[in-house]
């Protein structure tokens, strides 16, 4: 049995890396190939109330769990089973139902703090971090966080101006430089998905054993 192949995308909140994922796994759907939003492993705030969660911060590497990500990631490496939280915006924690992940050729791990921990970094294959300008960004995000997580134009740009963007600058932002790769526009560049898209699958077809020593825990 082989590894499975690990692609790491990250970028700024609305720069497009769910439309990159999305359009990479459309052209490499003859592949036995997966997703894993880093935003399901936000910690869980269900002991908190609606009030209490609208002041996490959202934006910082805190906010999510990382170790259970990675031990999560490492498992799906292993071409094991993973049994994923999966996350609710519209009430800001863990929603009850669990995503079954099984074993995958190619998994595509997607998050604006993808590349920011060492150990998830060390986990992937290529790293790739979409990069669109900030007023696309805070653009996509009004348009997409009223349609699909019931925010208000005023809470958006509220959390934006005080959490998002000195959070993007300080965090995010330089976290480019771990990248082997930098898609600028996301989605809409099609030379970049193409490209992605040849090496992923070149490098899906080396076979590299799983490491033994997991059959022995
Ligand atoms: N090239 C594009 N042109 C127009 N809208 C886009 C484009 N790329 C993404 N969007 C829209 O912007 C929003 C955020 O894009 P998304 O891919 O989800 O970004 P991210 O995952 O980085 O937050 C979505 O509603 C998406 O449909
Ligand atoms: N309860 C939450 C959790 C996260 N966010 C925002 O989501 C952004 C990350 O998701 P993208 O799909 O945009 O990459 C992040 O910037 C958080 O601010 C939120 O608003 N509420």
């Amino acid at each position: 049995m082989t590894e499975a192949t690990i692609i790491g995308i990250a970028g700024g909140s609305g720069s497009g890396k769910t439309s990159v994922t999305r359009k990479i796994m459309n052209q490499l759907s003859h592949l036995n190939i997966g997703l894993i939003e880093q935003d399901y492993y936000y910690k869980d705030q269900s002991h908190l109330t609606f009030e209490e969660r609208l002041e996490t911060n959202y934006d910082h590497p805190f906010a999510f769990d990382n170790d259970l990500f990675v031990e999560h990631l490492e498992q799906i490496k292993n071409k094991h089973h993973v049994e994923v939280p999966t996350y609710d915006y519209k009430v800001h924690t863990r929603s009850e139902k669990t995503l079954s992940i099984l074993p995958k050729d190619v998994m595509i791990v997607e998050g604006i703090f993808v590349l920011e921990d060492q150990r998830l970094r060390d986990l992937m294959d290529v790293k790739v971090y979409v990069d669109t300008d900030a007023d696309i960004r805070i653009l996509r995000r009004i348009m997409r966080d009223m349609k699909e997580r019931d925010r208000s134009i005023e809470s958006i740009i509220d959390q934006y101006m005080t959490v998002v963007r000195p959070m993007h600058n300080q965090f995010i932002e330089p976290t480019k430089r771990y990248a082997d790769i930098i898609v600028p526009e996301g989605g809409s560049n099609e030379v970049a998905i193409d490209l992605l898209s040849t090496k992923i699958l070149s490098i899906a077809r080396e076979t590299k054993p799983v490491d033994p020593s997991i059959y022995q825990k």
